[in-house]
């Protein structure tokens, strides 16, 4: 299935609005707090299996399995912490050291060096259907592993303090980690390619949102995103 046709050089329609798959609710209120308006998407709750390896290469293989899921354009991403001490590990495999050794563990894990520096990695992938290539937007903010300081609702947030700060993410106001996070430089990447690819949203229901005055990216929890 064609989800894309060229109708001019640098004008892509695009058939439906993008969806992204993903199956964490605090990742996807930072993505609607950072794309704004800027790129009209709904939600899809769905945890993807992942491949083992490289950050990109998990990312994209995401996209693939979401756009087959899907049927049309997709935007997923993949998130890292990664030890410089230990050559980017725990990296990709952040989540299960998260869920079985939680913050505390992580930061024995790095008792053994002195080295404490870290950096947060995004990668979005983008395909416009099961059938294209996904392409991948790589973020990075650098930073340091601390004992937990802050609200304990995302993640690894409270051992994360990005470098020139002296607040951990979680302490952090959210509008200021939108700032300078690594999923915030990632989506930046996003936004600029979806401006210069001309992407045309063309679409029933995004034509019928707009001239009903709503916004796309804020009613995009009805496929049960919460
Ligand atoms: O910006 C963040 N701050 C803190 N923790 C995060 C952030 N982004 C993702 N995480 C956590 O890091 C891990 C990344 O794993 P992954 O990207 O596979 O998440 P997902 O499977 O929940 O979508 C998860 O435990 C997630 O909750
Ligand atoms: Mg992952």
């Amino acid at each position: 299935m064609a989800a894309a046709t060229n109708l001019a050089a640098s004008k892509v329609a695009v058939a439906r609005p993008v969806t992204f798959v993903t199956g964490n609710a605090k990742k996807l209120e930072e993505v609607r707090a950072i794309l704004g308006q800027s790129i009209p998407f709904q939600s899809l709750k769905l945890d993807l299996p992942e491949l083992q390896g490289e950050p990109e290469d998990i990312s994209k293989e995401k996209a693939r399995l979401a756009a087959l899921e899907v049927k049309g354009p997709v935007l997923v991403e993949d998130t890292c912490l990664c030890f410089n001490a230990l050559k980017g590990l725990p990296g990709p495999y952040i989540k299960w050291f998260l869920q079985k050794i939680g913050h505390e563990g992580l930061n024995n894990m790095l008792m053994a060096y002195e080295d404490k520096s870290a950096y947060a990695l995004c990668a979005f992938s983008f395909a416009l259907g099961p059938d294209v290539e996904p392409i991948t937007f790589v973020g990075k903010t650098p930073g340091k592993i601390v004992p937990a300081r802050g609200p304990t609702d995302f993640g690894w947030d409270p051992i994360f303090q990005p470098d020139g700060f002296e607040q951990t993410y979680a302490e952090m106001a959210k509008e200021e980690k939108n700032k300078i996070s690594h999923r915030y430089r990632a989506l930046a990447m996003v936004k600029d390619h979806f401006s210069e690819a001309g992407y045309v949203f063309d679409t029933d229901a995004s034509t019928k949102r707009k001239r009903e005055g709503e916004d796309v990216a804020k009613n995009g929890d009805e496929n049960g995103a919460h």
